[in-house]
């Protein structure tokens, strides 16, 4: 799998201020917004490009270059997902967005699916899974095998911290996959956390904490 770690200054910056410690579920959510927005500008940068015609401010003829095909569709898994989503589609609002519903058993730390809605031409579009955490890579394999499943054929991953295991555990079933990271930790802890990771994303995006 090409794992590409933005090392951008207001990325590195951003992610510092969302691993602190007392962080409010207002800031944690504008930080978590603003990372998917710049990571989103990096994981578009191989989109393939058209000439179209239209016409310009005076009217006259002009080309023009837009995206090419049936474009995107944004993946969010549930729920700690959708704390990115509004940053992803400040680039790219046209997008049909997808939706995962995955949680993590405490115990086991495997996935346990409660939900699916994709949108049609999942064949035609490339997708964009959005997770803010990929910790022991579990809800990812399983979120990448149901889009296959459904015809997929071109995905990237955006994340915002990702782990040596989990990395490791999506190369193996999924190695043509592109991850997009505000950072590599160091691994997991006893209970299956990301260290120094952000704590539980989905508490502090949802004040369930
Ligand atoms: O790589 P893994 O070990 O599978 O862990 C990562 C998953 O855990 C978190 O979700 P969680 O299960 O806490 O659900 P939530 O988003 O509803 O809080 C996170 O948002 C990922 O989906
Ligand atoms: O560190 C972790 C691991 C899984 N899920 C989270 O929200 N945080
Ligand atoms: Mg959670």
């Amino acid at each position: 799998m090409n794992v590409h770690t933005i090392d951008h200054p207001l990325v590195k910056h951003k992610l510092g201020l969302l691993r602190s410690g007392g962080i409010s579920t207002k800031h944690f959510r504008e930080l978590a917004n603003e990372l998917a927005t710049l990571l989103t500008y990096e994981a578009t940068q191989g989109l393939e490009l058209v000439e179209e015609p239209a016409e310009g401010w005076n009217g006259t003829p002009i080309r023009i270059e837009q995206i090419k095909g049936k474009k995107v569709t944004i993946v969010p898994i549930l729920r700690a997902g959708l704390g990115m989503l509004d940053g992803v589609t400040t680039l790219l609002p046209s997008a049909r967005i997808s939706v995962v519903g995955l949680y993590r058993n405490e115990e086991t730390l495997e996935p346990v699916p409660y939900f699916e809605k994709f949108v049609q031409d999942l064949d035609e579009r490339l997708a964009i899974v959005i997770d803010p955490m990929l910790a022991t890579g579990g809800s990812m394999v399983a979120t990448l095998d149901m889009l296959k499943a459904k015809g997929c054929q071109r995905i990237k991953v955006i994340v915002l911290v990702a782990t040596p295991e989990g990395i490791a555990r999506v190369s193996r079933s999924h190695p043509e996959i592109e991850l997009y990271t505000a950072a590599v930790d160091e691994g997991l802890d006893s209970n299956g956390y990301i260290v120094p990771g952000l704590g539980d994303a989905g508490d502090k995006l949802f004040g369930t904490r």
